[in-house]
């Protein structure tokens, strides 16, 4: 099926249903980098198959490593051991994720590697990667312009480095520990707060030595130079950034209840089920349970009378992807849903913040925009509007939730990018009872 244009979202109510969230990309992506810098076999269950872990498949092909589908969400990785230049441009498509952490990769080995990217991802900052990995000995040429892709690394020679990151980036942190592992030395990276830990916790069950102990209110992560990791089984949890769309809908659209099982529970990725609780929202975990190295459980969501609230900024790096669907439930809040210290949002996919403010404002409600964050009031949602996405999935997801409860439909253009984090969206949400329809408005 070509992808449509626009999509369009109605009011709807009474969304009920168990699902399941596709696998986490952010484990998706390091499951197949890890599998193929290995030694030996890596199989890998509940894979997110999304545009941006195939391109991260592809790559680590072209790097040596055999990988491949063997069933639904399960891929066996045959590890390249020592990576080495690919024959062509490793194409990462629209995944920051996936350029940044395999830049990391390869620039411990005696490599030369072309990255590029889709127009998204040749507008994003690459030099807070390639700054770290260049002191370390790593050596870049910028093809079109400084700090952006399509740029050439040479890697090989590297030295461990002392890291004192400046923002709490689990690419950035995750970039350094992947060259730190076949550089001289130890590399240690500081972040000011905890960033997500899965390449922490991964690197471990690939056999690797990796030491974390607190400081201040992030973490001090050290690595010994010169690991080798060897091939494991990794379980993929379900992804919950992705977990949080249909439970959103569910709290917006009356007389809802929506269950989304198996969803990983990290407490470096809830940070927006803690935020909806503090909003008074109706949300329970049941079964919680361990499952690939991570708890998981079943999330549930029913319809609530939310109440906006003052958002912590040092939960900001535990919920960086899931301001805008929480700007989308915030839409529906009494009171103002004020969201700071997240200047991140700009240099995602696209200006997550700009989009934000412009898509909501078009659909009728108060926002707010500051450099570093934004703020919404709640209210009868008007809806009736197209918004720009900018190709941006979760710009795309979060205003199509703002659909179901709105008004009137609410149309995005440019949905396309949506199968790079849930493919399968549409069809699971109106599985649960969705009014999500190819067209409308535009
Ligand atoms: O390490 C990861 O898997 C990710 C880290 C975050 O980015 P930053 O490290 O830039 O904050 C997040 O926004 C991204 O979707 C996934
Ligand atoms: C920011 C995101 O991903 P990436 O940085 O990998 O493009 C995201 O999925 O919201």
């Amino acid at each position: 099926m070509s992808t449509p244009q626009t999509l369009t979202a109605s009011r709807v109510s009474g969304l009920k249903g168990r699902v399941r969230a596709p696998g986490d990309k952010s484990m998706s992506h390091r499951a197949l980098i890890f599998g193929g810098m290995a030694e030996g076999v890596t199989e890998i269950e509940g894979l997110l198959e999304g545009d941006d872990i195939l391109a991260t498949g592809r790559a680590m092909q072209a790097f040596g490593a055999s990988v491949e589908r063997i069933g639904e969400g399960r891929w066996r990785v045959e590890g390249a051991g020592t990576l080495r230049s690919p024959d062509a441009v490793i194409d990462c498509g629209n995944a920051g994720t996936g350029v940044r952490l395999l830049m990391g990769a390869a620039a411990g080995y005696d490599l030369s590697a072309t990255f590029d990217g889709d127009a998204s991802l040749r507008k994003r900052p690459m030099k807070r990667v390639t700054g770290p990995l260049a002191e370390m000995g790593a050596r870049f040429d910028w093809n079109a312009a400084e700090d952006r892709v399509p740029l050439t690394l040479h890697g090989g020679g590297l030295k461990g480095l002392t890291f004192v990151q400046s923002v709490a980036s689990a690419q950035i942190k995750s970039a350094i520990l992947l060259a730190g592992l076949n550089a001289d030395g130890e590399t240690i990276v500081v972040e000011p707060e905890k960033s997500r830990d899965h390449t922490e916790r991964m690197l471990r069950a690939f056999g690797a030595e990796v030491e974390v102990t607190e400081e201040g209110s992030g973490w001090r992560i050290r690595l010994p130079g010169g690991q080798t990791l060897k091939g494991t089984h990794v379980a993929v949890p379900g992804d919950p950034s992705s977990a949080a769309f249909p439970l959103a809908a569910a709290l917006v659209a009356p007389g809802s209840e929506v269950t989304v099982e198996g969803v990983m529970l990290n407490p470096l990725r809830t940070g927006l089920f803690q935020t909806w609780i503090d909003m008074g929202a109706d949300l329970t975990i049941a079964n919680r349970r361990q499952a690939g190295g991570e708890e998981v459980g079943d999330v549930t969501a029913r319809h609530s009378a939310l109440k906006g609230i003052v958002v912590p900024e040092d939960r900001a790096a535990s919920m960086i992807d899931e301001y805008p669907i929480l700007a989308a439930t915030a839409a529906f809040a009494e009171g103002r849903t004020v969201m700071r210290g997240i200047g991140e949002m700009r240099v995602k996919e696209s200006d997550r913040i700009a989009l934000m403010v412009a898509g909501l404002s078009a659909c009728g409600v108060q926002v707010e925009e500051e450099p570093e964050g934004f703020i919404v009031t709640g209210g009868p949602v008007k809806g009736g509007a197209t918004v720009a996405t900018a190709h941006d999935h979760r710009i795309a997801m979060s205003h199509l939730v703002l659909g179901l409860a709105a008004e009137q439909p609410v149309s995005v253009r440019d949905p396309e990018m949506i199968a790079t984090s849930f493919p399968g969206f549409v069809e699971l949400m109106n599985g649960l009872g969705a009014d999500i329809v190819a067209g409308g408005a535009a």
